[in-house]
Protein backbone atom coordinates (compact mmCIF):
# COMPACT_ATOMS: atom_id res chain seq x y z
CA UNK A 1 0.00 0.00 0.00
CA UNK A 2 2.54 2.33 0.99
CA UNK A 3 6.24 1.92 -0.26
CA UNK A 4 9.28 3.88 1.00
CA UNK A 5 12.52 2.24 -1.30
CA UNK A 6 16.03 3.44 -1.12
CA UNK A 7 15.40 7.08 -0.01
CA UNK A 8 17.96 9.80 -0.03
CA UNK A 9 18.31 13.15 0.72
CA UNK A 10 21.05 15.43 1.64
CA UNK A 11 20.68 18.97 2.62
CA UNK A 12 23.38 21.79 1.91
CA UNK A 13 23.60 23.61 5.09
CA UNK A 14 26.62 26.30 4.90
CA UNK A 15 28.57 23.93 3.12
CA UNK A 16 27.88 21.06 4.99
CA UNK A 17 26.16 18.01 3.98
CA UNK A 18 23.11 16.57 5.72
CA UNK A 19 21.92 13.52 5.29
CA UNK A 20 18.55 13.84 6.43
CA UNK A 21 17.23 10.42 4.92
CA UNK A 22 19.82 7.98 3.97
CA UNK A 23 18.60 4.86 2.01
CA UNK A 24 15.93 4.89 3.74
CA UNK A 25 13.23 1.24 2.81
CA UNK A 26 9.78 0.28 4.78
CA UNK A 27 6.01 -0.58 3.60
CA UNK A 28 3.15 -0.04 5.11
CA UNK A 29 0.58 -2.42 4.62
CA UNK A 30 -3.39 -2.22 4.85
CA UNK A 31 -4.69 -2.05 8.18
CA UNK A 32 -1.32 -1.81 10.04
CA UNK A 33 -0.68 1.42 11.87
CA UNK A 34 3.12 1.70 11.50
CA UNK A 35 5.09 4.04 13.63
CA UNK A 36 7.71 5.98 12.29
CA UNK A 37 9.50 7.35 15.47
CA UNK A 38 12.97 9.10 15.84
CA UNK A 39 14.59 11.97 18.18
CA UNK A 40 14.41 15.40 16.72
CA UNK A 41 16.36 16.06 13.21
CA UNK A 42 16.17 12.04 12.78
CA UNK A 43 14.15 12.74 9.26
CA UNK A 44 11.07 11.97 9.80
CA UNK A 45 9.39 15.16 8.18
CA UNK A 46 12.12 15.65 5.19
CA UNK A 47 10.20 11.74 4.70
CA UNK A 48 6.95 12.56 4.89
CA UNK A 49 7.30 15.60 2.90
CA UNK A 50 8.93 13.24 -0.13
CA UNK A 51 5.60 10.71 0.31
CA UNK A 52 3.39 14.22 -0.15
CA UNK A 53 5.30 15.54 -3.25
CA UNK A 54 6.31 18.67 -1.15
CA UNK A 55 9.81 17.84 -1.49
CA UNK A 56 11.96 15.93 -4.25
CA UNK A 57 14.51 13.02 -3.16
CA UNK A 58 17.83 12.59 -4.39
CA UNK A 59 17.55 9.09 -5.03
CA UNK A 60 14.73 6.19 -4.05
CA UNK A 61 11.54 6.35 -4.64
CA UNK A 62 8.05 6.60 -2.87
CA UNK A 63 5.12 4.73 -3.72
CA UNK A 64 1.06 5.47 -2.68
CA UNK A 65 -1.35 2.53 -4.08
CA UNK A 66 0.61 1.09 -6.67
CA UNK A 67 2.01 5.05 -7.67
CA UNK A 68 5.24 6.59 -7.37
CA UNK A 69 4.99 10.41 -5.99
CA UNK A 70 7.55 11.55 -8.13
CA UNK A 71 5.58 9.94 -11.72
CA UNK A 72 1.82 10.34 -10.79
CA UNK A 73 2.06 13.22 -7.97
CA UNK A 74 -1.84 14.30 -8.62
CA UNK A 75 -2.69 10.13 -8.42
CA UNK A 76 -0.58 10.27 -4.90
CA UNK A 77 -2.17 13.14 -3.55
CA UNK A 78 -5.67 11.89 -4.11
CA UNK A 79 -4.77 8.72 -2.30
CA UNK A 80 -3.24 10.21 0.68
CA UNK A 81 -4.40 11.78 3.47
CA UNK A 82 -2.00 13.96 5.34
CA UNK A 83 -2.98 15.06 9.27
CA UNK A 84 -0.58 17.49 11.43
CA UNK A 85 -0.84 18.83 14.42
CA UNK A 86 0.10 22.24 13.05
CA UNK A 87 -3.19 22.02 10.64
CA UNK A 88 -5.03 25.48 10.66
CA UNK A 89 -8.97 25.85 9.54
CA UNK A 90 -10.38 28.56 7.21
CA UNK A 91 -11.79 30.70 9.87
CA UNK A 92 -14.85 31.70 8.22
CA UNK A 93 -15.53 28.75 6.86
CA UNK A 94 -18.48 26.44 8.82
CA UNK A 95 -17.15 22.95 9.65
CA UNK A 96 -19.40 21.74 7.01
CA UNK A 97 -18.40 24.37 4.32
CA UNK A 98 -14.73 23.29 4.90
CA UNK A 99 -15.43 19.56 4.80
CA UNK A 100 -17.39 19.82 1.40
CA UNK A 101 -14.34 22.64 0.18
CA UNK A 102 -12.14 20.10 0.65
CA UNK A 103 -13.94 16.68 -0.74
CA UNK A 104 -14.58 19.35 -3.92
CA UNK A 105 -10.79 20.02 -4.16
CA UNK A 106 -10.09 15.94 -4.01
CA UNK A 107 -13.13 15.93 -6.83
CA UNK A 108 -15.52 13.83 -4.68
CA UNK A 109 -18.99 13.89 -5.82
CA UNK A 110 -20.75 16.29 -3.72
CA UNK A 111 -23.71 13.88 -2.75
CA UNK A 112 -20.77 11.31 -1.84
CA UNK A 113 -19.08 14.38 0.22
CA UNK A 114 -22.62 15.65 2.24
CA UNK A 115 -22.77 11.58 3.34
CA UNK A 116 -19.34 11.24 4.22
CA UNK A 117 -19.01 14.48 6.06
CA UNK A 118 -22.08 13.40 8.08
CA UNK A 119 -20.95 10.19 8.82
CA UNK A 120 -17.19 10.89 9.72
CA UNK A 121 -18.30 13.87 11.85
CA UNK A 122 -20.81 11.00 13.89
CA UNK A 123 -17.55 8.81 13.92
CA UNK A 124 -15.42 12.24 15.53
CA UNK A 125 -18.36 13.30 17.45
CA UNK A 126 -18.58 16.74 15.54
CA UNK A 127 -22.25 16.67 14.48
CA UNK A 128 -23.11 19.75 16.59
CA UNK A 129 -19.94 21.60 15.25
CA UNK A 130 -21.26 21.24 11.53
CA UNK A 131 -22.64 24.42 11.35
CA UNK A 132 -20.44 26.57 13.57
CA UNK A 133 -17.92 28.73 12.43
CA UNK A 134 -14.77 26.91 12.06
CA UNK A 135 -13.05 30.29 13.56
CA UNK A 136 -14.37 29.63 17.08
CA UNK A 137 -13.71 26.05 17.74
CA UNK A 138 -10.90 25.02 20.92
CA UNK A 139 -7.99 23.62 19.99
CA UNK A 140 -9.59 19.85 20.58
CA UNK A 141 -12.49 20.29 18.14
CA UNK A 142 -10.92 22.02 15.80
CA UNK A 143 -8.23 18.60 15.95
CA UNK A 144 -11.50 16.64 15.53
CA UNK A 145 -12.38 18.64 12.38
CA UNK A 146 -8.83 17.83 11.20
CA UNK A 147 -9.35 14.01 11.77
CA UNK A 148 -12.34 14.24 9.29
CA UNK A 149 -10.91 16.45 7.14
CA UNK A 150 -7.93 13.80 6.68
CA UNK A 151 -10.48 11.50 5.39
CA UNK A 152 -12.76 13.17 3.38
CA UNK A 153 -11.47 11.83 0.31
CA UNK A 154 -11.33 8.30 1.65
CA UNK A 155 -7.57 7.86 0.88
CA UNK A 156 -6.35 4.05 1.24
CA UNK A 157 -3.13 5.80 3.47
CA UNK A 158 -3.08 8.45 6.11
CA UNK A 159 -0.01 10.44 7.52
CA UNK A 160 -0.35 11.08 10.98
CA UNK A 161 2.32 13.95 12.27
CA UNK A 162 2.54 14.70 15.99
CA UNK A 163 -1.46 13.80 15.91
CA UNK A 164 -1.40 14.48 19.66
CA UNK A 165 0.57 17.15 20.40
CA UNK A 166 -1.01 20.34 22.24
CA UNK A 167 -4.23 17.66 23.27
CA UNK A 168 -5.68 16.77 26.42
CA UNK A 169 -6.48 13.70 27.69
CA UNK A 170 -9.53 13.17 25.85
CA UNK A 171 -8.53 14.54 22.73
CA UNK A 172 -5.80 11.88 23.13
CA UNK A 173 -8.34 9.10 23.55
CA UNK A 174 -9.86 10.93 20.14
CA UNK A 175 -6.85 10.19 18.03
CA UNK A 176 -6.57 6.72 19.93
CA UNK A 177 -10.32 6.19 18.60
CA UNK A 178 -9.55 7.71 15.58
CA UNK A 179 -6.24 5.64 14.60
CA UNK A 180 -8.58 2.47 15.41
CA UNK A 181 -11.31 3.25 13.24
CA UNK A 182 -8.62 3.90 10.35
CA UNK A 183 -7.12 0.07 11.17
CA UNK A 184 -10.95 -1.04 11.53
CA UNK A 185 -11.26 0.70 7.60
CA UNK A 186 -8.37 -1.01 6.56
CA UNK A 187 -5.88 1.93 6.12
CA UNK A 188 -2.15 1.83 5.63
CA UNK A 189 -1.43 4.68 8.57
CA UNK A 190 2.19 6.27 9.44
CA UNK A 191 2.08 7.81 12.71
CA UNK A 192 5.39 9.97 13.46
CA UNK A 193 5.22 11.12 17.51
CA UNK A 194 7.64 11.71 19.93
CA UNK A 195 5.37 9.74 22.56
CA UNK A 196 6.80 7.19 22.77
CA UNK A 197 4.63 5.57 25.42
CA UNK A 198 1.63 6.49 22.84
CA UNK A 199 3.14 5.05 20.00
CA UNK A 200 3.42 1.80 21.76
CA UNK A 201 -0.23 1.72 22.32
CA UNK A 202 -1.19 2.94 19.21
CA UNK A 203 1.37 0.98 16.59
CA UNK A 204 1.49 -2.33 15.17
CA UNK A 205 4.93 -1.90 13.74
CA UNK A 206 7.54 0.62 14.30
CA UNK A 207 10.41 2.13 12.15
CA UNK A 208 12.96 3.75 14.70
CA UNK A 209 15.17 6.75 12.62
CA UNK A 210 18.78 7.78 13.53
CA UNK A 211 20.37 10.08 11.38
CA UNK A 212 17.98 9.25 8.20
CA UNK A 213 18.74 5.18 8.85
CA UNK A 214 16.28 3.01 9.76
CA UNK A 215 18.33 1.23 12.80
CA UNK A 216 15.16 -0.96 14.15
CA UNK A 217 12.46 -2.13 12.30
CA UNK A 218 9.49 -4.88 13.84
CA UNK A 219 6.54 -5.10 16.07
CA UNK A 220 7.34 -4.43 19.59
CA UNK A 221 8.26 -8.02 19.95
CA UNK A 222 10.70 -8.16 17.49
CA UNK A 223 12.33 -4.85 19.05
CA UNK A 224 12.34 -6.31 22.49
CA UNK A 225 13.98 -9.63 21.06
CA UNK A 226 16.34 -7.03 18.74
CA UNK A 227 17.05 -4.88 21.83
CA UNK A 228 17.28 -6.64 25.04
CA UNK A 229 14.62 -3.16 25.93
CA UNK A 230 11.09 -3.59 26.90
CA UNK A 231 10.42 -0.48 26.36
CA UNK A 232 10.74 2.12 22.88
CA UNK A 233 11.78 4.88 25.15
CA UNK A 234 15.31 2.78 26.38
CA UNK A 235 15.48 1.38 22.92
CA UNK A 236 15.83 5.09 22.10
CA UNK A 237 18.07 5.96 24.96
CA UNK A 238 20.63 3.17 23.88
CA UNK A 239 20.16 4.06 20.48
CA UNK A 240 21.13 7.21 20.45
CA UNK A 241 23.67 6.72 23.40
CA UNK A 242 25.47 4.51 20.75
CA UNK A 243 25.11 7.15 17.88
CA UNK A 244 25.61 4.17 15.20
CA UNK A 245 24.68 0.83 15.77
N1 LIG B 1 14.86 22.57 4.18
C1 LIG B 1 15.92 22.14 4.85
N2 LIG B 1 17.13 22.68 4.61
C2 LIG B 1 18.22 22.22 5.27
N3 LIG B 1 18.20 21.23 6.18
C3 LIG B 1 17.03 20.66 6.45
C4 LIG B 1 15.83 21.08 5.80
N4 LIG B 1 14.81 20.30 6.26
C5 LIG B 1 15.35 19.45 7.16
N5 LIG B 1 16.68 19.67 7.29
C6 LIG B 1 17.61 18.92 8.13
O1 LIG B 1 17.40 17.54 7.88
C7 LIG B 1 17.49 16.79 9.10
C8 LIG B 1 16.19 16.01 9.28
O2 LIG B 1 15.14 16.93 9.57
P1 LIG B 1 13.61 16.50 9.75
O3 LIG B 1 12.82 17.75 9.89
O4 LIG B 1 13.26 15.56 8.69
O5 LIG B 1 13.70 15.72 11.14
P2 LIG B 1 12.52 15.19 12.08
O6 LIG B 1 12.83 13.76 12.39
O7 LIG B 1 11.21 15.50 11.50
O8 LIG B 1 12.76 16.07 13.38
P3 LIG B 1 11.71 16.68 14.46
O9 LIG B 1 11.28 15.53 15.30
O10 LIG B 1 12.58 17.65 15.22
O11 LIG B 1 10.60 17.34 13.71
C9 LIG B 1 17.77 17.80 10.21
O12 LIG B 1 19.16 17.80 10.44
C10 LIG B 1 17.32 19.13 9.62
O13 LIG B 1 18.05 20.20 10.14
Amino acid sequence: MLKVESLVKTFSVEGEDVHAVDELSFQVTRGEVYGLLGPNGAGKTTTLRIILGLLEADRGYTEVDGYQTAEDPIEVKSRLGFVSASDGVYPWLTVREMLLYFADLYHVDPWVARERAEGLSRVMDIEKLLDRRAGTLSTGQRQRVTLVRGLIHDPPVMLLDEPTRGLDVVGVQTIFQYIDHLRHLGKAVVVCTHRLDEAERLCDRFGLLLEGKLRYEGTMNELQAATGRDHLVDMFVDMMTAGAI
